[in-house]
This record gives structure tokens, C-alpha cells and sequence, in this order.
């Protein structure tokens, strides 16, 4: 058989660069990147120690790639369960015990290999390792390729909700080999896809009606051109708030439209894989925008045409989240612990059309909870 592994120079690299001064740094994106891994790293460390935590499940199907990628290099394998429980002070603190069991200096470096669950707890054990070790992301899901690798934000979950410990720690360097997505499951590509339609919502309409002309069908197909096309979209739209607003304190919160519906209805659900972040979020932009109808802000056949746009991809909506949405009241106590919100007022994403998403910081309770009442099942 014929030997189909790219060589360096076979690759078409796309590079995005995340503008934050002294702590800048680039995503690369491209087929087959994952093989340029090593002399990426030696451009930007002159250590040749790196610890790769990663789960079982990624372990199995590419562990064998990232080792020989990293075949220059003195490594270190942190392999811990998959699934969103790992965001716990038990799986940081598994992390951190590891490394300093085998040694780690703060010089050496420390990469996440793995969806969102990885890159937010290695972040976070990054951030705090000796204050602060070289942090890389290597994200191996779609949600994680186009989303949780750039931006630095880092986090585990506790029993008052999503990411309530954490700190904001930029990587070095993200590196995205769009091959590593053969192997995802379809129900993981959706949860993906959520994040990417975000940024038409927040902003973006012409992404939007790109998507829904049929990029987003394609995207979901892994077709290569839509899917190369939507990571790098993705990535400078991301790329570019995080720029102006790294620390949350304004526009970043955009990026959190549909997040207070989701992050709660994801602590209703528990942590164990009944939902999954994207699946909230998808469901959570829905109602985000259901809301911002109900409250005369955007166009009723505005907020019907993103759930239709959804529905149509067999995207999670609202109605889908039928066994999340019981208590009114527990939803509403869960909305209350969102990190966005300031003055004891809950700060909501709300839309006034498609790519015209705003931050309400005084959000009326009385119309949340009504609103939460109403489609209570
Ligand atoms: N930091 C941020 O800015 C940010 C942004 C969005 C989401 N998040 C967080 O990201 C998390 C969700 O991340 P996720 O959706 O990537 O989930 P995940 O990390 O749990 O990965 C999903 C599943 O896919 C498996 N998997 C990963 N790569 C694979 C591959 N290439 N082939 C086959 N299986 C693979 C994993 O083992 C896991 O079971 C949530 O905790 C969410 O809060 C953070
Ligand atoms: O990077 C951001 O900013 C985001 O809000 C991206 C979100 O998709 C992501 O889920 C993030 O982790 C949510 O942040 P949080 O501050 O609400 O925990
Ligand atoms: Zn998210």
C-alpha cells in the first residue's frame, strides 16, 4: 500500500494569530499538520521535555501519532477517563500529581491533546504548575478545533455549575490537524458544529447564510473544503474578540450566546454524557433567541428561521431539551452563579437578528422566569 502520510512540504497551512501582544501566539491549521508538530515546538521552547494528557479514547485511536510526532522529544503520557467529569478538582488534581511525580519544570511543556474536556483541565493545570508552565493546545475535536483551544480560557466545573474555577492562560501554540476529525462521531461533530453557527449568530450573517445555503450540511459531512473553510472562519472570529477583549471585561461575552441557558441545563443534566456542551449550546442559542422574541427585540420568523436552520441539521432545539427543563426555579438559581453576571443582575446574550447579538446586563428575572415557567415540561 502506498505510503499516504503527507510530507512537510505537502501541507497547506493556514496560520491565524491570536493579537495579544507579548502572550500572542498562532493557530495553525491544516491536513496532516500533526506531523510538523515537533519542529513547531522547538520554535517556540528549548526544552525537550512535554507532558501529553490526554483521554483513553484518544489515547487509543492517535496516541501512536502524537508519540511519533513528538519522536525528538522526552514524553510524557498523562492519560486520564473521557468526559466532561475529568473538569473536577480529582481529575486536576490527577494531572498535577503526575507531573510532578515525573519531574516537570515550569520550562518544560505541558499540551492538551484532546477535545474540550482536555484543553480546559490541562489549561487550568498549565496555569497553575510552579504559577505557569508553557501550555499547548493540539485540540482533536471539531467544538475543540474551532472553539476551547484559542482564547485561554481554562476551567473546571463544581457543584454550583460550568467552569466556576479557572483562570484565563493563553497556549503557545495551537496546532489543528483537521485528519484527527476521521474518527469523531457524528454526535461529537454536531456538538462542534453548535460553536461554529454561533459566530454567524453573534455577528457574522453572511456566515450564517453561507451555512444555511449548504456549507453547513457540508461541514457535517466533513467535507474538506467547508470544514477547512468554517475552522478558519471560526478561529479569526474568535481570534479577533479575544484580541480586543481577552479578560471578558465587554465584547468577549458575545462568545457566551446561548452559554447561561446551556451551562445551566448542562449542571441540571449532570456531568456524566446525558448532554453534551454543544448539544446545550445549540439549544441554548435556540432559546436565546426565543427569548429576545418573546420580549419584542428580534422578529418572531428571525428567532424560527435559527431554529429551522437547526432543526433542519438535526441540530438540538429547545423541545429537545424537554427533560432538562422541569424547575423553573433551580434553572433560574443556576442562571444566578453565571460568571458574566454583575449587581446580583443576571447578564444575558440576547439577539435582535441573525448576526446582531447583544449583552443585556440587566436581564428582568420576572420575564426569565416566566419565560423558563412557560416551557417548563
Ligand atoms: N475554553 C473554552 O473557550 C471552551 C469553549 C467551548 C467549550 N469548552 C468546553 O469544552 C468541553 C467540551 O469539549 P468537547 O466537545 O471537545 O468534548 P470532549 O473533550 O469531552 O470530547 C468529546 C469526546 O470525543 C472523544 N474524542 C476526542 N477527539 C476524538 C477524535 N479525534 N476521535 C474520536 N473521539 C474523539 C473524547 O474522548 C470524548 O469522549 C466542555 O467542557 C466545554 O465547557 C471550552
Ligand atoms: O471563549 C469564550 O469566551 C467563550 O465564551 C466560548 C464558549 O464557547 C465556552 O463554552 C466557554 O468556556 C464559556 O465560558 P464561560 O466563561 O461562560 O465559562
Ligand atoms: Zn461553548
Amino acid at each position: 500500500m502506498d505510503d499516504v502520510t503527507p510530507t512537510n512540504s505537502q501541507i497547506n497551512s493556514e496560520v491565524v494569530r491570536v493579537d495579544l501582544g507579548s502572550r500572542g501566539y498562532d493557530i495553525v491549521i491544516g491536513q496532516g499538520e500533526l506531523s510538523r508538530l515537533g519542529d513547531r515546538l522547538k520554535s517556540i521552547t528549548a526544552s525537550d521535555r512535554v507532558a501529553v494528557v490526554t483521554d483513553e479514547t484518544i489515547h487509543a485511536l492517535h496516541g501512536g501519532a502524537i508519540a511519533e510526532a513528538l519522536s525528538d522529544f522526552r514524553t510524557h503520557m498523562i492519560i486520564r477517563p473521557a468526559g466532561e467529569d475529568q473538569k473536577s478538582m480529582a481529575g486536576l488534581d490527577a494531572v498535577l500529581d503526575s507531573l510532578f511525580r515525573a519531574g516537570f519544570d515550569r520550562s518544560d511543556t505541558i499540551l492538551a491533546f484532546g477535545g474540550g474536556v482536555i484543553g480546559d483541565l490541562t489549561g487550568f493545570a498549565a496555569s497553575v504548575f510552579k504559577r505557569g508552565a508553557t501550555f499547548v493546545q493540539v485540540p482533536t475535536t471539531l467544538l475543540a478545533q474551532v472553539d476551547s483551544s484559542v482564547g485561554g480560557k481554562t476551567a473546571i466545573n463544581n457543584a454550583y455549575g460550568k467552569n466556576l474555577v479557572g483562570a484565563f492562560y493563553q497556549p503557545r501554540l495551537v496546532l489543528i490537524d483537521t485528519n484527527l476529525l476521521a474518527t469523531l462521531p457524528v454526535r461529537q461533530i454536531k456538538a462542534g458544529y453548535a460553536e461554529i453557527v454561533k459566530y454567524g449568530l453573534i455577528d457574522r450573517p453572511e456566515f450564517f447564510e453561507a451555512l444555511d445555503d449548504g456549507i453547513g450540511a457540508d461541514v457535517l459531512s466533513l467535507e474538506p473544503n467547508a470544514l477547512r473553510e468554517a475552522i478558519s472562519v471560526s478561529c479569526a472570529a474568535k481570534a479577533d474578540v479575544v484580541a480586543q477583549d481577552e479578560r471578558e471585561g465587554g465584547v468577549r461575552a458575545l462568545l457566551n450566546l446561548g452559554h447561561t441557558f446551556a451551562h445551566a441545563l448542562e449542571l441540571t443534566a449532570g456531568y456524566g454524557g446525558a448532554l453534551l456542551h454543544g448539544e446545550a449550546v445549540s439549544a441554548g442559542m435556540d432559546m436565546a433567541f426565543e427569548f429576545s422574541a418573546r420580549l419584542g427585540l428580534c422578529p418572531v420568523p428571525t428567532a424560527k428561521r435559527v431554529q429551522d436552520h437547526l432543526s433542519h441539521l438535526s441540530m438540538p432545539i429547545r423541545a429537545d431539551m424537554a427533560p432538562f427543563l422541569t424547575d423553573p426555579d433551580t434553572l433560574l438559581s443556576h442562571m444566578r452563579q453565571d460568571k458574566k453576571n454583575e449587581g446580583g443582575n443576571i447578564t444575558l446574550i440576547l439577539a435582535r437578528g441573525i448576526g446582531q447579538s447583544f449583552i443585556e446586563k440587566s436581564a428582568s428575572e420576572a420575564e426569565l422566569k416566566a419565560y423558563l415557567k412557560d416551557i417548563a415540561t
